[in-house]
C-alpha cells in the first residue's frame, strides 16, 4: 500500500547502544539511566503502539476502584510518568516521576537492556503488553504519519523495511518482545497480550452435563498454555465454533490481582465497558484531542485509530506477509510465544 504522507519532517532519531530514540531522550540519557526506582513502583512496559494507552486506562480504573470521575483528573499521558520522555523546556519523565508520591505507576517503551538498572535492583513490578508484530507495524506507520515529532515514515513499502530493520524509535519489535519475555521468570512480570484483552468472551461453549461449567469447544487447532494463564485456542476464524476463552474481564482481573487489588465483579464489568475502544476514543482525557496539531495531526490519522486485531491484512501484500513470517521464525526462534493475528 502506498499512502502519501505530509511534507517531509525534519526529525532525526539518534541511537543509544544501537536503539534509535528521539534526540531529546538521548541528550537526557544520563538522567534516565540514573533514575532511582522504588520497590513499590509499578512500571507499564510496551513497545510503541501495543496498547499502552489502553492498559494505562485499565490500570488507572483499577487503582481508582472503577471511579470514572477520578480517572478524569488528568490527561492520560500525564497520569503515569513516561520515564524516558524528554521534551525541554517541559519537565522530563524522570522529573515528573520524582515529583510523584508513592506508590507510583510509571510507563516506558524501553527494551530490557536500556532500562534504568534500579528497576531490576528494587525488584519492581512490571506489566508488559505485547501486540502482534503485523498490527503493531501498521499502527506505528499511521502514528508516524500523524506524529510531527517522529520521522516521516515514507511510503508503506519504505516503512516496512525501516520497521523490520529496527530503525524506528525504540528499536526492534523482535528484540523488545523477546527481551521482556525472557526475563519474565526472574522478575515480577505480568505479561499480557493486546489480542487477549480485545477478545470477546461470548463464543460458542459447550456446557458440561454436570455443574454447567463452561468449557471451550475445539474443532481444530490446539490449546496452548501461557505461564499458567488460561488456555488459548486456535481454530480457523471461519469456523462457526471458533472461540477463545480469554476476554477483557479475565485479563483485567489478572491485572487487578497483580496490583494487589480485589474488585467486585460489578466493578470489573464497569471497567470492561469504560475501557472499550468506542468509549475511549470519545474521551477527551484519552484521545489526544487537546494535543496541538503541530505535534499530532489527527486529520492525517486519529490517535485512537481502529483498535482492532487483523488490520494488517488491509496493508500487507502477500509477499510482505510471508517475508515477515520468515523473519519472525528466525528472530523469535526458541521463544515460545504464539501471537494471535486475527480474532
Ligand atoms: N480501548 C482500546 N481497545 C482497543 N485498542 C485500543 C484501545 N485504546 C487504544 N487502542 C489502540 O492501541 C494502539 C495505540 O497503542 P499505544 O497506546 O501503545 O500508542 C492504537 O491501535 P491502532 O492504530 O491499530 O488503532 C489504538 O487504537
Ligand atoms: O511511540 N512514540 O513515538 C511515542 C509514544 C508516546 C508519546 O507520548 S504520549 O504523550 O503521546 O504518550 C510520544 C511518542
Amino acid at each position: 500500500m502506498a499512502l502519501a504522507t505530509g511534507p517531509g519532517k525534519q526529525t532525526q532519531l539518534r541511537e543509544v547502544e544501537g536503539v534509535p530514540l528521539q534526540a531529546a531522550i538521548v541528550d537526557n540519557w544520563g538522567q534516565i539511566q540514573s533514575f532511582e526506582a522504588k520497590p513499590d513502583d509499578l512500571l507499564i512496559c510496551t513497545y510503541p503502539k501495543s496498547g499502552t494507552t489502553w492498559i494505562q486506562e485499565i490500570v488507572d480504573m483499577i487503582e481508582q476502584n472503577g471511579d470514572v470521575e477520578k480517572c478524569q483528573r488528568a490527561l492520560i499521558q500525564h497520569r503515569h510518568p513516561f520515564i524516558e520522555w524528554a521534551r525541554p523546556p517541559q519537565p522530563s519523565g524522570v522529573e515528573k516521576a520524582q515529583a510523584m508520591p508513592s506508590p507510583r505507576i510509571l510507563r516506558t517503551h524501553l527494551p530490557t537492556r536500556l532500562l534504568p538498572p534500579s528497576f531490576w535492583e528494587n525488584n519492581c513490578k512490571f506489566l508488559y503488553v505485547a501486540r502482534n508484530v503485523k498490527d503493531c507495524m501498521v499502527s506505528y506507520y499511521h502514528f508516524q504519519r500523524m506524529n510531527q515529532v517522529l520521522p516521516d515514515p515514507g511510503t508503506w513499502e519504505e516503512y516496512f523495511e525501516t520497521f523490520i530493520n529496527g530503525k524506528v524509535a525504540w528499536g526492534s519489535w523482535f528484540e523488545h518482545v523477546k527481551g521482556w519475555w525472557e526475563v519474565k521468570g526472574r522478575y515480577q512480570i505480568l505479561f499480557l497480550f493486546y489480542e487477549d484483552i480485545k477478545k470477546v468472551s461470548e463464543g460458542p461453549f459447550t456446557t458440561s452435563s454436570g455443574g454447567g461449567q463452561r468449557t471451550p469447544r475445539l474443532i481444530e487447532g490446539c490449546i496452548s498454555w501461557r505461564q499458567g494463564m488460561s488456555p488459548r485456542i486456535h481454530s480457523h476464524p471461519s469456523d462457526p465454533l471458533h472461540s477463545y476463552p480469554q476476554d477483557p474481564k479475565c485479563e483485567i482481573r489478572k491485572v487487578a490481582q497483580f496490583m494487589g487489588k480485589h474488585l467486585d465483579e460489578t466493578v470489573l464489568d464497569k471497567i470492561v465497558q469504560e475501557t472499550s475502544f468506542e468509549k475511549m476514543k470519545d474521551n477527551p482525557m484519552i484521545n489526544r484531542s487537546t494535543v496541538p496539531k503541530s505535534i499530532m495531526d489527527q486529520s492525517i490519522s486519529p490517535f485512537m485509530r481502529k483498535g482492532t486485531v487483523g488490520d494488517w491484512k488491509n496493508h500487507f501484500t502477500v509477499a510482505q506477509s510471508h517475508r515477515l513470517d520468515e523473519l519472525y521464525r528466525k528472530k523469535m526462534e526458541g521463544v515460545s510465544i504464539d501471537f494471535c493475528l486475527e480474532l
